[in-house]
């Protein structure tokens, strides 16, 4: 049985997207008074466009916010399953266009070929990652670590010290390039990002046990060392 996470319940999504953006905005712009920079790191998916939009016109200091994304398909950033692609559309706009983006999708063929290209690309973006927005499958993968994935590919997501690592679901379309879990939870605040009935019982289930390969978002609900605060809606 997991302790549970600091948990806030909305009646409807406007209200989650209102209290979580200013929840963001102001520690990004906390981060950047005390540090000069902030770092978001944030999941795509269709959960979070809403909340995008009504992030990117909050009045912070954009141009000191490095933002990379917790997990990518591995197509191009113009195909509609591109997360970069949505990030673009709906968070790098209106005040946030000013906002330092880096995807994790590169010109190699496959994530397992392009995992050390991005990894080097990220060498300077701000760590520990001062907000994370994570989103949760319905089968309890977070970023892209699949309980469908091959066992070792999902072992090494989970306990490597790697930045990132390459991971091919078998029920998910794409290969998927991803931060491990070491990199996830070196962070100042997490966000779990939930919206719907199925949700909430999928993340009901993830605090009845601790076995992490079988519903890998306990690898974040069954920890002590970095703050979870779970956001649902119906
Ligand atoms: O690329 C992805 O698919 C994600 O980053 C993934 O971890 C996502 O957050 C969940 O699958 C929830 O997705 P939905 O918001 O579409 O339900």
């Amino acid at each position: 049985m997991i302790k549970e996470a600091v948990f806030k319940s909305f009646d409807n999504t406007e209200a989650l997207e209102q209290q979580l953006s200013d929840r963001i905005a102001v520690g990004l712009q906390e981060a950047i008074d005390k540090r000069g920079e902030a770092s978001l790191v944030v999941s795509g998916g269709r959960t979070p466009a809403g909340l995008f939009e009504k992030l990117s016109q909050k009045p912070i200091d954009w141009s000191e916010v490095f933002i990379t994304l917790a997990d990518e398909r591995w197509v191009d950033p113009e195909h509609h399953d591109s997360n970069e692609n949505m990030v673009r559309n709906c968070l790098l706009q209106h005040r946030a266009a000013n906002a330092k983006f880096r995807g994790l999708k590169n010109m190699f063929a496959t994530a397992t070929a392009g995992v050390a290209m991005t990894t080097e690309q990220l060498a300077n973006f701000p760590r520990p990652f001062d907000v994370v927005i994570l989103g949760m499958g319905n089968d309890g993968h977070t970023c892209s670590w699949f309980p469908c994935a091959d066992a070792s590919q999902l072992d090494t997501a989970l306990n490597t010290e790697a930045l990132l690592c390459a991971v091919q679901p078998q029920t998910a379309p794409y290969e998927r390039i991803t931060f491990s879990r070491s990199a996830i939870l070196n962070s100042r605040q997490i966000y779990l990002h939930l919206v719907g009935e199925q949700k909430l019982d999928v993340y009901k289930k993830a605090l009845s046990s601790d076995e992490i390969s079988e519903m890998p978002i306990r690898a974040v609900l069954a920890q002590h060392k970095t703050p979870v605060d779970v956001f649902w809606s119906a």
